[in-house]
């Protein structure tokens, strides 16, 4: 359904975003696989540009999957060469997008399943708390992780870790495009709402 409803995509500085009823706002540290769960999620192949160099997607990419329903791609986080004041852009660019924008929205925090999340998702999430802002969590790369840990398993601990429920945690492979069902229904429920 999704990969038939996006039909716009743009690019855009935080303070021009378009203005949106709905928004599913997708964060994550640099080279978790942002733009191929994207890609993934829509069915499609360079809807989102994928790349091996961390920190490729710097601006905000915007998805649009009706009138005023946005996907919003966000840069990643924690990409370790860039400069204070890159990183202070940053920090203003999300109070801009997550904060300030007057819509209904969740955010999908992207950690990797293989590596765990770090101490940047937390902060992240617990940000989020602070703002009263509904966060969900996709653990993607779930094929670099050994075939005799449940997926089950791989929720419970990260529903553990940032705090809420085990239904909140979705796990994927954008590689391999597997797990991608639950996820999507969870996102067309919220757009729907
Ligand atoms: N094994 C595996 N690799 C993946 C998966 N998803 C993405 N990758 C790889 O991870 C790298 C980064 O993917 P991107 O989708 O460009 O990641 P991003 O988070 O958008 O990157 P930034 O531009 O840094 O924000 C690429 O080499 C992808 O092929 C996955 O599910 N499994």
């Amino acid at each position: 359904m999704l990969e038939k409803t996006v039909f716009f995509r743009a690019t855009a500085e935080a303070d021009s975003l378009p203005k949106s009823v709905a928004e599913i706002i997708f964060s994550g540290r640099s080279n978790v696989g942002k733009s191929s769960v994207i890609n993934a999620l829509c069915s499609q192949k360079n809807l989102a540009r994928i790349s091996k160099t961390p920190g490729r997607t710097r601006s905000i990419n915007v998805y649009s999957v009706s009138l005023r329903k946005w996907i919003i791609d966000l840069p990643g986080y924690g990409f370790a060469r860039v400069s204070l004041q890159e990183k202070e852009l940053w920090n203003k660019m999300m109070e801009e997008c997550i904060i300030k924008r007057n819509s209904n929205k969740t955010v999908y925090i992207i950690v990797d399943a293989f590596v765990g999340p770090t101490e940047l998702d937390f902060d992240m999430a617990k940000w989020l708390k602070e703002y009263n802002i509904s966060f969900k969590i996709i653990a993607n790369k779930c094929d670099k992780v050994p075939q005799n840990i449940p997926e089950d398993e791989i929720r419970s601990k990260a529903a553990e870790c940032f705090g809420t429920d085990k239904s909140n945690v979705f796990t994927v492979s954008a590689k391999k495009r597997n797990g991608f069902s639950k996820l999507k229904t969870d996102i067309l429920k919220f757009f729907n709402s």
